[in-house]
């Protein structure tokens, strides 16, 4: 069996880092192990073509949950990156980091060391912003962070038009407050994706104590007694870890994992014949998700993104990316939105994301027009899902529900936000360029049973599942992990992906993922510690 210091599972936004880092140290040998393939893929480099990525499917993994009454008895679909770089190569590249009250209220609930004022010089360490300096703004770190440049006319006119509904224009939403309207930033550098394979991985993968394993599906972690010794892959190799095994599987397989290795309810491992090394109820529990809906607007003209991949209009398109890196090809599509306080409660609790075309969704055909879309979507949900096992077979996807709704308030939220959205749909910059409005039906706003209804029939995730390995304080008994994200009862094991957020921030989650994970770096090479 070959023997390393660190196996890192799950090459990904968080495994990036962490391979990265830990491999710093030429004495340290590194194993990293990735189910999906190298990123190689042209349309993962051009911002515009996530699109294509989604469509093409060969570099992500659509985990289909159980039907929910919810969302009208649909059942969730979220798709997550299985490529290296994770979700940070497939995703719509914007850089959001959430509220500070996010992180104040990780450290409020026992996770010492997590408040904001903790975290941000993390934050800022990793970045280096091309736009923004100062207190919040990092200039030396490895991840680009850019606004695109390119932006749609129409995500110009939607934020003339949320002006002119009284939110304010926000030129930072990672500044001193997150309030309002505006361009989102970005992981892009020169008109490129800068996904963490590019900001950590490209440098790392060039030293001889780092070792990569692409298209590797590792299937359960090894113990010796309750001490984390290396892991098995799918095709029945192993690979030791004389110091620590680090989980950066993502929230659905992470605890899936460590499911099928022994760690997690007791009652529910048993129930599937599988032996206890650790009881923790909470694996796989306190899953939450962002979720939103959609507004979406006919253009008069055809100035939209609709079909701008097809045909000369898309050998144009990819002729001036190719030679200059700009144009439509360098846009993330989602160029513009903003975050709003829409139940008054002192901080903005919903997010717009804008899409200048009509999107559609796996159980909705998009609508065949020109148009825009602004979707509004839930920051922090109420709701609560779980990802359990099916069976001990690791090729059985997990018994996954995304319990979407499952708390009323979010679906009031949602209801409020398409309130709003239509507001600035029909605000002047944007109904001079609008025919008529196509989703939700016109009138249906009169009723809220209507909107509700509306809400729950189109409401999709926008792929932020996280918490199914919550980080907490020794008093908590759902928790999965320490604040040095060490996994409770066993040794030698931590997590240190989106699984471990004890409640979902008020934002993206790549950017807070990453973060987490320099973190965990940082604890296991002793550069920092909480003395916890
Ligand atoms: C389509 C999409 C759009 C998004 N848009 C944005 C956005 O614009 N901005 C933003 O901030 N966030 C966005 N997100 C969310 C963000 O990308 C994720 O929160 C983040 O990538 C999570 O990082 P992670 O390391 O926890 O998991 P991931 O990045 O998903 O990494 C997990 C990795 O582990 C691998 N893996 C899983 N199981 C195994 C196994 N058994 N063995 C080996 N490898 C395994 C997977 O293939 C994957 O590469 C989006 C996500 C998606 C999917």
């Amino acid at each position: 069996m070959e023997k390393f210091d660190y196996i890192v599972v799950g090459g990904g936004s968080s495994g990036c880092v962490m391979a990265s880092r830990l491999s710093e140290d030429p004495g340290a040998r590194v194993l990293l192990i990735e189910s999906g393939r190298r990123d190689d893929a042209a349309f993962i480099k051009i911002p515009a073509t996530f699109f294509k990525v989604i469509e093409k499917g060969r570099d992500i993994v659509a985990y289909v949950g159980e039907p929910a009454e919810g969302v009208n008895g649909r059942p969730s679909v979220v798709l997550q990156g299985n490529v290296i770089g994770g979700g940070s190569s497939v995703n719509a590249m914007l850089y959001v980091r959430g509220q500070a009250e996010d992180y104040d209220g990780w450290a409020q609930d026992g996770n010492r060391g997590w408040g904001y004022s903790d975290v941000l010089p993390v934050f800022r360490d990793l970045e280096t912003n091309m736009e923004h300096s100062g207190e919040f703004h990092g200039t030396e770190g490895e991840l680009h962070v850019s606004e695109t440049g390119f932006h749609h006319p129409l995500s110009r006119a939607f934020i003339r038009a949320a002006q002119e509904t009284g939110i304010p224009y926000n030129p930072d939403f990672n500044g001193s407050d997150q309030t309002g309207v505006g361009f989102y930033q970005t992981t892009t550098h020169n008109g490129r994706r800068w996904s963490a394979a590019e900001a950590f991985l490209r440098k790392a993968e060039k030293r001889k104590n780092l070792k990569i394993i692409t298209e590797a599906r590792v299937a359960r972690i090894l113990f010796e007694g309750t001490r984390a010794v290396g892991v098995t892959l799918e095709d029945g190799s192993r690979y030791g870890a004389a110091g620590e095994v680090v989980l950066c599987a993502g929230a659905i397989e992470t605890p899936r994992l460590m499911q099928l290795s022994g760690i997690g309810n007791a009652k529910h491992l048993s129930d599937h014949g599988i032996e206890v090394v650790a009881d923790l109820p909470g694996v796989g529990e306190n899953y939450q998700d962002h979720l939103e809906t959609t507004v979406q607007g006919v253009t008069k003209d055809p100035i939209s993104f609709y079909r701008q991949d097809k045909g000369l209009r898309g050998a144009l398109h990819m002729a001036q990316y190719l030679a200059t890196r700009t144009g439509m090809l360098a846009s993330n599509v989602v160029e513009s939105g903003g975050f709003i306080d829409v139940s008054d409660v002192g901080l903005p609790d919903l997010q717009l994301h804008v899409l200048p075309f009509m999107v559609g969704w796996a159980d909705r055909e998009p609508i065949e027009e020109h148009g825009i879309a602004i979707g509004p979507c839930f920051l922090r949900p109420k709701s609560r899902g779980s990802v359990k096992l099916r069976s001990a077979d690791f090729k059985d996807a997990a018994l996954f529900d995304a319990g979407s709704f499952s708390h009323n308030d979010d679906l009031e939220i949602l209801v409020r936000g398409v309130k709003k959205s239509i507001e600035i749909l029909e605000a002047p910059s944007l109904a001079r360029l609008i025919k008529r409005r196509a989703l939700p039906e016109p009138g249906i706003e009169n009723s809220d049973d209507a909107l509700k209804d509306f809400v729950r029939q189109t409401a999709k995730t926008v792929f932020h599942p996280v918490g199914t390995a919550k980080m907490g304080p020794d008093s908590d008994s759902m928790a999965v992990v320490d604040t040095e994200l060490r996994v409770r009862g066993v040794q030698g094991l931590r997590v240190a992906d989106a699984s471990i957020m004890p409640r979902l921030v008020s934002g993206n989650t790549n950017a807070p993922t990453m973060m987490i994970a320099e973190r965990g770096a940082r604890f296991i090479t002793g550069k920092e510690t909480l003395n916890c």
